[in-house]
This record gives structure tokens, sequence and C-alpha cells, in this order.
């Protein structure tokens, strides 16, 4: 099977191979980046950023042709392509269902990490995987450091800490990135919800009792770009890192509310914002009323620069605006483009 996913990339059987320029290492010479997942928020924010590398060989493997749950065959895909670096972007991410579902939840999330964490400890290859501030109470009144104690209020989140104790202990050479609040122009995220509810109702109520930072996928994807290549490089220093967009706390209802402040730049209708509170809303799912990140070890290690959240998002809007052009409004946020 062969088709062609944007920018002219060639996706055969799950494999995405990334053309390369002239006078480039031979591909057989060239360290092998192994990205799990294909179609998520990060897969899909790596995609156009690895591509960029002529020196590097990046494979997507994932769902419908690889499931990591699959552990027989996760273990034997990735012996198969014998990566240097390995990237997990995928995961269970469905927050509220993972409550009624935990199995599916840790299948993803503890397991499929622990066989990535052996398999990748056999080969000498390294991982860099990506977790979440939901590992966190919310109890904090200061950012969270990576050194402070977690306690997961719900599935996902404890399965997320699951995760990254089974990588730990897998001995492979790893980092971890915790990161919160991630959206981006295509993908299932709250932006992207906003969007789609402004579509349907005139007002909408947003909780304002939960604090953290939105962090722009696209973002946290140039912050792995800068870990492979620390890696690949022999000079990065393993561990768990904190990563989110810079300017918080903030809560959903500011983020909806700056949310609808941009788009109404775009010409765009704007439903009246009424805030709730976590318990009127009443999800499934606990969430911690406060989980800003302190991310001060991944800007002093590795030198990585954060932007401010509202900057951030205004470039995803002008990105979302671009892949979208209609010709009134210059962004089509139709129900059909946010699914
Ligand atoms: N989204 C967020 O707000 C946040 C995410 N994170 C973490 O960041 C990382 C990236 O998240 P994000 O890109 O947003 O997540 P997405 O939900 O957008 O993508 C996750 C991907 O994992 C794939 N996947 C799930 N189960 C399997 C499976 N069994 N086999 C193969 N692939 C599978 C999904 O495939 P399919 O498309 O088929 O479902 C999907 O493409 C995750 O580790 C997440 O926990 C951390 C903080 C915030
Ligand atoms: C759609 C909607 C949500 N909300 C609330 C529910 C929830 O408390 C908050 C965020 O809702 P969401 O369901 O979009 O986001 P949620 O699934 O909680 O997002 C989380 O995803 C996982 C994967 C993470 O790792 C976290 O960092 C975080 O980003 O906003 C409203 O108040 N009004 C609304 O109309």
């Amino acid at each position: 099977m062969s088709r062609t996913i944007g920018g002219g990339e060639e996706f055969v059987t799950g494999v995405l191979r990334i053309p390369h320029g002239k006078g480039c290492p031979a591909v057989s010479e060239r360290p092998k980046i192994l990205v799990l997942g294909v179609q998520g928020q990060l897969a899909s924010a790596l995609r156009p950023l690895l591509a960029g590398q002529s020196d590097r060989r990046a494979i997507f493997l994932g769902r419908p042709e690889l499931d990591v749950a699959d552990s027989v065959r996760l273990r034997a895909e990735i012996l198969a392509h014998s990566p240097a670096v390995i990237v997990n972007a995928t995961a269970y991410t469905a927050v509220d269902r993972a409550e009624s579902e935990p199995a599916a939840a840790y299948a993803v999330n503890r397991d499929a990490v622990a066989v990535m964490g052996e398999t990748a400890e056999r080969l000498g290859a390294a991982v860099v995987h990506v977790s979440t501030d939901y590992v966190f109470d919310g109890r904090a009144t200061r950012p969270y450091r990576e050194s402070d104690i977690t306690n997961p209020q719900g599935v996902y989140g404890a399965s997320k800490l699951a995760g990254e104790e089974a990588l730990a202990a897998s001995c492979a050479r790893h980092v971890i990135l915790r990161t919160a609040w991630l959206y981006g122009a295509s993908g299932s995220n709250f932006l992207r919800t906003m969007l789609r509810l402004a579509n349907e109702r005139d007002s909408l109520a947003v909780v304002d009792d939960q604090q953290g930072c939105p962090t722009a996928v696209r973002e946290l994807a140039a912050a792995i770009g800068i870990i492979i290549e620390r890696i690949i490089g022999q000079d990065a220093a393993f561990g768990l890192y904190h990563f989110c967009g810079a300017g918080g706390p903030v809560t959903w209802f500011d983020f909806a509310s700056e949310i609808f402040c941009q788009t109404a730049g775009y010409g765009l209708p704007t439903p009246r914002l009424e805030r709730t509170t976590t318990a009127a809303f009443g999800a499934p799912a606990p969430r911690p009323a406060y989980s800003l990140l302190d991310c001060r070890r991944i800007e002093s290690v590795f030198g990585v620069t954060r932007n401010d959240w509202r900057e951030a998002l205004a470039t995803v809007l002008a990105e979302l605006a671009a892949a979208q052009a209609g010709p009134a409004t210059g962004l089509d946020i139709s129900k059909e483009t946010l699914g």
C-alpha cells in the first residue's frame, strides 16, 4: 500500500520515508529515528521538523499498521528498524474515557512504554518519551518541579506515571518530557473543540478553577528536535524534564477568552463565555486544580526557549488560517474541517 500524505512524503505501509538531498551521508550511515505514532498531534508536528534534516532518517510507525499494545509486534518492529533514537508519540489521551477503560489506557501508556524501554536497552538506543502534568494532584502553590512528588488523580495520569516508571526501570537511556495542555492546528485539542463549539452554540461555559499553561505542540516538537540532536551528538543529559508554554498560570476560561479574542481578528463570531467550576462542569475524570510546570531545567540543560502562550496561540491560528484559507474570513472553522 502506498499513499501520499502532506508535503509529498511517501507513506508506505505505515513507514514514512523522509526524502533527502544530494551530498548527504549514505542512507545506511544516517542515524535512524523511529517515531512511534503517525496521526496524533505530536507525530504530526514532528513530521515536518524531522523531514528538514537531510542527515537523519526518520521513520513513522503507528496505527493502523502497528498497534503498540501488541507487544510482540512492537518489539519485533523496533528490533527490525534498529533505531538510534525512539520517540514515543503514541498515547491513550482520552482523559474522561480512561476512567471506564483503564486496561486500554494502561496497555498503551504503561505496557507499550515498558516494551519500548526494554527493546531500546537491548539495542543501545535512546528513548524520548512524553508525559503529562496530570501526574500531579494540583495542590501545589508554585510551579511543579521535576523532583516534586507525583499523585495522579485519574486513570489517565496514573497510567502515564506508570509509563514513566516503566521506562526508568528498563535502564534504557531516556528523556521524559512532561508537558501540558497541548494544542495545535490539527488533531483533537481544546482550541479546536472551542472553535467547533463556537460554530454550534451562542454561549459556552468554561471552567475557571483549573490553572496551568497551554503548550503549542509545534514548540514541544521543536524541543524534542533539539534533544534528538543532542542525543545523536552524544551530548544529552538524560532524565526527566518539564516543558510547557510561558506566561502562565492561566485557567481554561482564560485560554478560551484569548482564543475568541484572537479569532475575532479573523472576523469569526464570538460566543458568550461563562465562567464555571470543575464541580459544576461535572467531567467524569478528576483533573488537577493547578498544574503549572517549572521549566527551568530544560531551559538550562538543553537551551530550549519557550514563547508566551498568547504569542504561540497567534502563530497556531495563523497556521490554521493559512491551511484552511477561506475566501471570506481566511479561517474556515466549519464542522467538516474541525471534525
Ligand atoms: N494532548 C494533550 O493535551 C497532552 C498530551 N500529553 C502527552 O503528549 C503526548 C502526545 O500527545 P498527543 O499527540 O496530543 O496525543 P494524540 O491523542 O493526538 O495522539 C496519540 C496518538 O497515539 C496513537 N495511539 C493510541 N493508541 C495506540 C496504539 N495502541 N497503537 C498505535 N498508536 C496508538 C493514536 O492513534 P489514533 O490516531 O489511531 O487514535 C494517536 O495518533 C502523549 O504522550 C500525551 O500523553 C501531555 C500533556 C498534554
Ligand atoms: C469542552 C469544554 C471543556 N471544559 C473543561 C473540561 C476540562 O476541565 C477542561 C479541558 O478540557 P479538555 O477535555 O479539552 O482537556 P483535557 O482532556 O483535560 O486536557 C488534558 O489532556 C491530557 C491528554 C493532558 O495530558 C493534559 O495536559 C490536558 O491537556 O476544560 C469546559 O469547561 N467547557 C467546555 O466546553
